[in-house]
This record gives structure tokens, sequence and C-alpha cells, in this order.
């Protein structure tokens, strides 16, 4: 196995307040992985400690065999990130920040044809502030290709997407799978997970619940669907009420 992502003994706390505890994690090349869990469960806290923009208490991080800290640039040439908050210059048009993030690499996707890709042809000259969130959460993802990564973080991939998006986002995300590219999201829709994931992970209280296939959740659960499954973990259904 080609090991993409290699994650040893990770832990972070805000605080004195213990978020990650002891987590190590193995992504392989190609395999798309899928972080679960509850809001507040750690799953952007992870995801930032992962890339190095947050610092971890302790545990070491490895992608393709780079250290976030120490390899910094080395390792951003070859990994896209799409942060669950993304903040861009309102009055900056699509065009030029496709335009100044292509600059950043020295080899660039074809944001032209991500943008036709991702349904956003039409607003190649249109301001940022003038798309939906739909359309700046699709914008974001396509920021995040635009280094052509080997590997691509996206935290809650389509939040905020209709239907249609989301399902067009899945078909570009599956050809890029196809194509080798390595995925670590974080989402809260099970659909997506199931379609997407080769392998997921449910964060609870500091560490993983689960993790394995969406079959082996539904297995070991006794539960038909993956959401069923979800709740079955983390306890979470019924709880909102009581
Ligand atoms: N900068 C910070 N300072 C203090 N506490 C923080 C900070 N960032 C996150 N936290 C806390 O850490 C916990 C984990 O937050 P995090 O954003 O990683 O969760 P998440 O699983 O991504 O949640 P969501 O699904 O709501 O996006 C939460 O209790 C949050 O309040």
């Amino acid at each position: 196995m080609d090991e993409t992502i290699r994650i040893s003994g990770l832990s972070k706390s805000y605080a004195g307040n213990k978020v990650l505890t002891d987590i190590s994690l193995s992504v392989a090349a190609g395999e798309v992985y899928g972080l679960l869990g509850a809001n507040g469960a750690g799953k952007s806290t992870m995801i930032e400690c992962i890339l190095g923009t947050r610092r971890a208490d302790s545990g070491s991080v490895r992608i393709m065999g780079l250290d976030p800290w120490k390899n910094r640039k080395q390792l951003f040439e070859e990994v896209g990130v799409q942060f669950q908050e993304t903040h861009y210059p309102e009055k900056m048009k699509v065009r030029e920040l496709c335009e100044e993030t292509a600059c950043l690499y020295e080899k660039a996707a074809d944001w032209e044809m991500l943008l036709e890709q991702f349904a956003l042809g039409d607003k190649k000259h249109a301001f940022i502030q003038e798309l939906s969130g739909g359309q700046k959460q699709r914008l974001f993802i396509i920021l995040a290709l635009i280094p052509e990564p080997k590997v691509v973080f996206l935290d809650e991939l389509t939040t905020g997407l209709d239907t249609k998006a989301r399902r067009s986002v899945w078909k570009s995300l599956l050809r890029l799978k196809e194509q080798g590219l390595t995925i670590f999201l974080s989402s809260h829709f099970m659909d997506e997970v199931e379609v997407l994931c080769d392998r997921i992970g449910i964060l609870k209280d500091g560490g993983f619940i689960f993790t394995g296939t969406a079959e082996e959740a539904m297995a070991q659960s006794g539960c038909g669907r993956l959401e069923d499954a979800y709740l079955w973990f983390t306890g979470e259904e019924g709880t909102e009420d009581a």
C-alpha cells in the first residue's frame, strides 16, 4: 500500500479542553477518506493540525513523506485545501482569483476548464460578492484543485450546495479519484460519504469510535442505513429533545 497520509499520536487541546487525543491514522494513495463527527467533534481541528495550519500539542504527521511544518512550501505544491470558512476579497473577480491562485504554483490546472466542470463558466467575470453561497463553495473547491494536487483536503465539502450541485461535485471528484487523487474530506452527509468514501472515521470525545468502510459500519451496528449506523455509534439519536 502506498501511503499518502500518516498521522501518529496526534493530540490537541484548547485552553485545557482536549479535542483530539492520541489520533493515529493512515490514508493510502488514491483513497477517499471521510471524517465524520458531530458539530464540535474536532474535524476541522484535525484537518488543520494535519496540514500544520494549526499547531498540535503532540504527534507527528507526514503527507507524502513530508512534514507539514518543515517542508511547507514543497508540500503545498502537492496539496490542495478547501477550508470550511474561507475569506477572499469580495471586490475581486472570479477570474482574477483563479489567475492569482494559479500564479502561486509551478504547475497549475486549467482553471477555465475547472470553472466549466463545476458549472461556474458563466461566472468568470463576476465579482466574488455576486456569487451565491453554493457558487462560492464550488469556487473554493476549484481553488483547492488548481495546484493539480496529489492529495486534497475538503472541509465540509458540499455544505450549502443544492442537490444538483452536490451531485455534480461528487461526479467531478469521482473522476479525479479515478485519476488517482487522494481525498481527505469531512462531511455531515451520509449519502455523500457512501458515494465517495472508501473508508470513514467517526470522531467522538477526542478519538475514533469507528474506522472502516461504510459497509463495516452498517454490519457492526446492525443498521441497514449508514445514517442509522452513524447515530448508533455516536449515540446521538434522540438526544436533542430529551
Ligand atoms: N480556536 C479555538 N479556540 C478554542 N476552542 C476552539 C477553537 N477552535 C475550535 N475550538 C473548539 O474545539 C472543538 C472542536 O471544534 P472543530 O471546529 O474542530 O469541530 P468540527 O468537528 O469541525 O465541528 P463542525 O462540524 O461544527 O464544523 C469545539 O468545541 C470548538 O469550540
